[in-house]
């Protein structure tokens, strides 16, 4: 795994975090991006080589929505960037973690994303990400 590409913060409000973080950090966000497959809105910030994903849910089935009101805002997932995405989900199932899908899907930002389930990880959710490669001519 090459570094921590973000850290995802779930929130109840995307604007007020908006403006929490853009206090914190010293910089405005740089693209606020919806993926309807995971139910959520997303709001993204550079901090050095890595990023904070703050994510809001857009539905009441949505992760997000179910992770907030078991335990309340915070820390949601730790992503990281991965060169081959499905080499990396072999080795992992091969190592006995439960990867929640064989198939990567299309995350926020330009990258194909899987998750590992918290339970074989310490209770912390990891995802890993890669960039999703454009045709060249
Ligand atoms: C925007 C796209 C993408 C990106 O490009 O970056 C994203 O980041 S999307 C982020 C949102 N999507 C996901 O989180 C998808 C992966 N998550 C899941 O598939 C599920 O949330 C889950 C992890 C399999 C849990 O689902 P489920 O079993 O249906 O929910 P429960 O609420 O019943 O949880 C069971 C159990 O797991 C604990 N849990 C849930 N979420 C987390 C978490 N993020 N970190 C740590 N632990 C988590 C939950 O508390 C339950 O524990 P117990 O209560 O002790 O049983
Ligand atoms: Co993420």
């Amino acid at each position: 795994m090459n570094k921590i590409e973000h850290l995802g913060i779930a929130v109840k409000d995307l604007t007020a975090s908006n403006t929490l973080f853009q206090q914190l950090l010293g910089v405005a966000n740089y693209k606020t991006e919806e993926v309807a497959t995971e139910g959520v809105r997303t709001s993204f910030f550079k901090t050095g080589e890595s990023k904070i994903e703050l994510l809001e849910a857009m539905t009441r089935d949505s992760p997000i929505a179910k992770f907030i009101e078991k335990r309340g805002e915070g820390l949601h997932h730790v992503a990281f960037e991965v060169a081959d995405i499905q080499a990396e989900i072999k080795r992992l199932k091969d190592e006995g973690f439960t990867v929640l899908s064989e198939t990567p899907k299309r995350g926020a930002d330009n990258k194909w994303v899987v998750f590992l389930h918290p339970k074989t990880t310490n209770g912390v959710l990891i995802e890993l990400c890669q960039e999703i490669e454009t045709e060249t001519e």
